[in-house]
């Protein structure tokens, strides 16, 4: 039977969560999407902070409710402090998650996110072709982007999920999201959302901040994936093109309340 569609009113549950505990996120991401990262978590309703120095990345994540660590500009000194970071947190009990950023394109990311794996991510969001390299079940995409269906990694999650004890999201036109037992299906979003970078680093932010305290893991992540989702398809409706889709889906993403989900149909 393929994964269900994520439950709406489960997502208002989990947007309720969200809004009132307003968590604190430790980003350790990319250059590129540090601005719509911190964007994406402030209008969903988190507080995003970007500490990145290895002297003072241990003391934060132990105080954070949840890490993002996405390795899309690795280098030497960047990955001692997302190890530090990562140890600090597991030391704590902070859950953190992993984005691959295109690993299955070159060497150094793909050994340093071998070792990540070691370390336990709560979670783990990417697009096929990076969840199909971690389980290592192919090595593809191109670039940054995805060279695979999120349908045909399905498989690839399920087992990366059981092998690490990571929720494992895998994206694309539909979302799958598993803890290798019971899959999520989230089918919400719009094409256009490959045209603006970052959309898939920010949601991995927003899926570090539903981690943030949640009482159901596998709920948590798909909820991020489901308002992400969700966001971008009324975001579509109010705008002309990726300029405007950014905007729109920023306000998009503030404006989801639980009260309108729970009157709309899965
Ligand atoms: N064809 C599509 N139709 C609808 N939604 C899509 C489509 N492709 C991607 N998305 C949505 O776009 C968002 C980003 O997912 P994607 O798989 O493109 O991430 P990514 O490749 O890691 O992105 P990036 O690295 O640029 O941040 C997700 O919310 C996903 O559901
Ligand atoms: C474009 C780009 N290059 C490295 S990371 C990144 C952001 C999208 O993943
Ligand atoms: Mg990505």
């Amino acid at each position: 039977m393929p994964p269900l569609n994520f439950p709406l009113a489960r997502l208002a549950d989990e947007v309720a969560r969200l809004r009132a505990s307003t968590p604190l996120v430790h980003i350790l991401t990319n250059e590129v999407v540090q601005e719509i990262s911190a964007n994406v978590l402030l209008a969903a309703g988190a507080a995003p902070a970007m500490i990145v120095a290895e002297a003072e990345v241990a003391d934060f994540a132990a105080m954070a409710g949840a890490v993002l660590i996405n390795v899309g500009t690795l280098y030497p000194a960047r990955y001692a402090a997302m190890r530090a970071a990562v140890l600090a947190a597991n030391a704590a009990g902070v859950p953190w998650v992993l984005d691959p950023v295109a690993v299955g394109v070159l060497a150094y990311r793909r050994e340093a996110c071998r070792e990540l794996l070691q370390l336990r991510p709560a979670a783990i969001r990417g697009n096929a072709s990076e969840i199909l390299t971690l389980a290592g079940m192919g090595s593809g995409g191109r670039g940054v982007d995805s060279t695979d269906a999120a349908e045909q990694a399905l498989p690839a999650a399920m087992a990366l999920a059981r092998q690490t004890g990571a929720v494992v999201a895998v994206t694309g036109a539909v979302d799958y999201i598993t803890d290798g037992e019971q899959a999520w299906a989230t089918p919400w979003g719009d094409a256009l959302m490959t045209r603006v970078v970052g959309t898939g680093c920010a949601l991995s932010a927003l899926v570090a901040a539903f981690c943030a305290g949640a009482p159901n893991r596998l709920d948590a992540v798909a909820a991020a994936c489901a308002m992400a989702g969700l966001a971008g398809e009324q975001a579509m409706a109010a705008s002309q093109g990726p300029g405007s889709f950014k905007a729109a889906w920023l306000d998009a993403l503030y404006q989801l309340a639980p009260t309108h989900l729970t009157g709309q149909s899965a």
